[in-house]
């Protein structure tokens, strides 16, 4: 406010000279407090108001009393532009007001400058109330006993209490109060406070500014400014989910293998993962510029997938082939904003010669593995050529699987499975498809070979090695069996002695003939097999474990027929071909007959039907055999009388062969019972004792029980 503003304008003046009176009147016209005093030369020099006109007293009436006499001659005197208040700190109550040339314009008054001053000081309380409603953070000030002198809305809405409830009441009596009252105490100036209240509604945190209100250096009040950021830090939050979520969206698309690119609407590229560069060419760093037009024109693409996704305003699959004839498939993907407008197209690009090029690894692959089948195939079916096998069962089929790897090796193998089950056939399988094929297949029924002849079986005599020894000396099975496989059968029946000296010829793969210096190497592939349980006979201390372990390299365990039915009519049909061609017949099995076979548990196993088919075959005077009418226990009910005139009957009319297995088995059977040796029995029926053996091992392989 400008002095020019509030002053009464005017020029009128008095001479010295002129009377009180004179001046009176004319203050009284012009209703001014005063009137400046001229010189003649128009120079102010002094101010006459009311107040020296009535202290003059009543002389002025009489107009003896000059204008000269009682005027205040120290004289202030106030420029147009000065501000306003200036007059206010002058100790007059009436200022002459000139302009720039000094020219008296007008005149101003004490009274109006104070009236001039409280209404500006009125109009900026109020504004200054105004701004602080208006402000969004919260503002209340105290006073030096914390009394609420301000209060705005803000702080209304923030601290839910209404302003004319906290107006002139102490803090604490409106508001928990945290540290405004501090302020007043220690004076300090404190920002950016953070604390949070909680509500029925919920925490709320706020940042809150304190400073005191000092004058003339004492602490006279404090305000505090605060904000109730709750929102702020809510919206923080999000953003740094927002934040963690692009990243991680990132994270995504660049470890995708294929390529990806988002554009907007008009195909400007915003961004490619360095797949895409991977397969393209393009820079991930140039293409941020590009727009899918761009991509075109550079042939990296034919035709644009965005103006296609756009078109049909849902996903596009197309197929591109590169200049270096990669094929790519490219799929795009509007993304819509919730007016249902597209604002990105997400593209994927698929290099397809890599699949393609796995998918011609796999055919190759698959190719192979036919070929592999096929020669596996064609393998077994040799192999079954060779030794007659019959391999139906899944079971049989891992047991043959097992015997050809073991084949390509030199491993001790051990045979497991009860009699007849077929462990010598999968020993010489394992022997046929080795290195060792075009070398001797030596078997050795351990259990048949008398205790005190299995030293010079197995390692052979030096001449005259002992009374009744070949003159030549004999090779034992050991030597025989050299570059070929040895198949120790019925292992478990070897005395304990034995195995010691079994042992000592596995390990150092060399023996020494009885009666001989001169250790020998072999070079033997052992195979054993047993029927009994060897690790209960290595618990009972019958079998040694060291033996054991050094057999029990690689186990095969053949299970029982009656756990392979698979095998069971495969194995019939294969019996009866071969006894077909030996005894020149040709006969039919029914239905009925197979059937039986089937659900017969065959605790004989393989041998066991073999026998029955041969019976069958050779007892029924059938073309076609209709049940199997025979017994199917092979085993006779009456046991063979030894001497007098019957020692043999014929009841009926079988084929030879099978009649002298019959016979023999039971002779040799009731002499070994009686006389418990080979050798012995060999002497009471008149032949060698290898003759014996032999038989046996015959009687046994065809299944008959002695
Ligand atoms: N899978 C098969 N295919 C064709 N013939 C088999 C098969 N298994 C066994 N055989 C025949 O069954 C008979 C008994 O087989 P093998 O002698 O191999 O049995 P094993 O288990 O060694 O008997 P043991 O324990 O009594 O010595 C033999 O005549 C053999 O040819």
């Amino acid at each position: 406010m400008l002095v020019k503003n509030i002053m009464t304008l005017n020029n009128i003046s008095v001479q010295p000279g002129q009377t009180a009176l004179e001046a009176w009147e004319i203050i009284i016209q012009t209703r001014l407090t005063g009137i400046p005093v001229t010189d003649p030369k128009g120079s102010i020099i002094g101010v006459l108001s009311r107040e020296e006109i009535i202290n003059a007293g009543p002389r002025v009436l009489e107009g003896n009393v000059k204008v000269r006499d009682i005027m205040q001659q120290e004289i202030f005197i106030l420029k147009e532009d000065a501000p306003a208040s200036d007059a206010w700190t002058m100790p007059a109550n009436v200022f002459p007001v000139v302009d720039d040339n000094g020219r008296i314009t007008g005149m101003l008054e004490r009274s109006e400058v104070g009236h001039t001053l409280f209404k500006v000081a009125s109009q900026i309380f109020q504004q200054a109330e105004t701004i602080m409603d208006a402000a969004h953070n919260g503002i209340i000030a105290i006073d030096k006993n914390g009394i609420i002198s301000t209060f705005n809305i803000a702080a209304e809405r923030i601290t839910r209490r209404k302003k004319s409830e906290a107006l002139g009441r102490h803090l604490s009596d409106v508001i928990i109060p945290h540290g405004l009252l501090d302020i007043l105490e220690n004076g300090n100036y404190q920002s950016h406070y953070k604390f949070s209240l909680g509500y029925s509604s919920g925490t709320h945190t706020y940042l809150t500014n304190r400073s005191p209100i000092i004058e003339n250096g004492q602490v006279v009040g404090a305000i505090g400014v605060f904000q109730d950021i709750s929102e702020i830090e809510f919206i923080s939050e999000e953003l740094s989910s927002v934040k963690q979520l692009n990243k991680e969206l990132e994270t995504i698309i660049e470890s995708s293998y294929d390529g990806i690119i988002i554009t907007d609407p008009s195909g400007q590229i915003i961004r490619a993962n360095h797949a895409h560069e991977r397969i393209t060419g393009i820079p991930t760093a140039s293409i941020q510029k590009m727009t899918m037009a761009d991509l075109i024109a550079k042939g990296v693409y034919s035709q644009s997938i965005v103006d296609a996704v756009i078109e049909q305003n849902g996903a596009v699959t197309l197929s591109e082939l590169t200049a270096d004839n990669n094929q790519l498939l490219i799929t795009g993907n509007p993304v819509h904003n919730q007016q249902g407008e597209i604002i990105r197209v997400v593209i994927n690009i698929r290099d397809m010669s890599d699949l393609n090029n796995l998918k011609n690894q796999l055919e190759q692959s698959i190719a192979l593995s036919e070929r592999y089948h096929g020669e596996l195939t064609q393998l077994r079916s040799r192999l079954i050529d060779q030794v007659g096998l019959v391999v139906k069962s899944t079971k049989m089929k891992k047991v043959l699987g097992m015997a050809l790897r073991m084949a390509q090796v030199n491993s001790t193998v051990l045979l497991l499975g009860e009699s007849g089950v077929g462990k010598e056939v999968v020993a010489k399988a394992i022997h046929k498809n080795s290195k060792r094929s075009s070398g001797p297949f030596i078997t050795v029924n351990c259990g048949a070979i008398p205790e005190n002849l299995l030293e010079s079986e197995m390692f052979g005599y030096e001449k005259g090695a002992f009374t009744g020894a070949n003159r030549e000396g004999k090779p034992g099975m050991f030597e025989l069996a050299d570059n070929g496989t040895l198949f120790l059968d019925e292992i478990a029946d070897l005395p304990l002695h034995f195995q010691v000296k079994l042992l000592r010829a596995l390990q150092e793969r060399e023996i020494t003939r009885i009666g001989g210096t001169r250790p020998r190497q072999i070079d033997v592939r052992i195979i054993a097999a047993t029927n009994k349980q060897l690790e209960e006979l290595v618990q009972d201390g019958k079998f040694r474990e060291d033996l054991y372990f050094r057999l029990n390299v690689v186990p095969i365990h053949i299970p029982p027929l009656r756990e392979r039915k698979d095998d069971i009519i495969p194995l019939v049909y294969n019996f009866k071909k071969s006894f077909e061609k030996v005894y020149g017949m040709e006969k039919e099995f029914s239905p009925r007959v197979f059937k039986e076979l089937m659900e017969y548990q065959w605790p004989g196993n393989v041998r066991e039907v073999k026998n029955v088919v041969e019976r069958l075959l050779v007892t029924s005077s059938e073309q076609v055999i209709k049940s199997v009418d025979i017994p199917l226990n092979i085993t006779p009910a009456t046991p063979p009388q030894r001497h007098g005139p019957h020692q043999v009957t014929v009841q009926g009319i079988i084929p030879l062969k099978a009649a002298q297995l019959e016979m023999e088995r039971q002779l040799i059977g009731a002499a070994l019972k009686e006389l418990g040796s080979t050798y012995k029995v060999a002497k009471a029926l008149h032949v060698d004792q290898s003759t014996i053996v032999r038989k046996v091992n015959r009687l046994r392989e065809n299944g008959l029980s002695l």
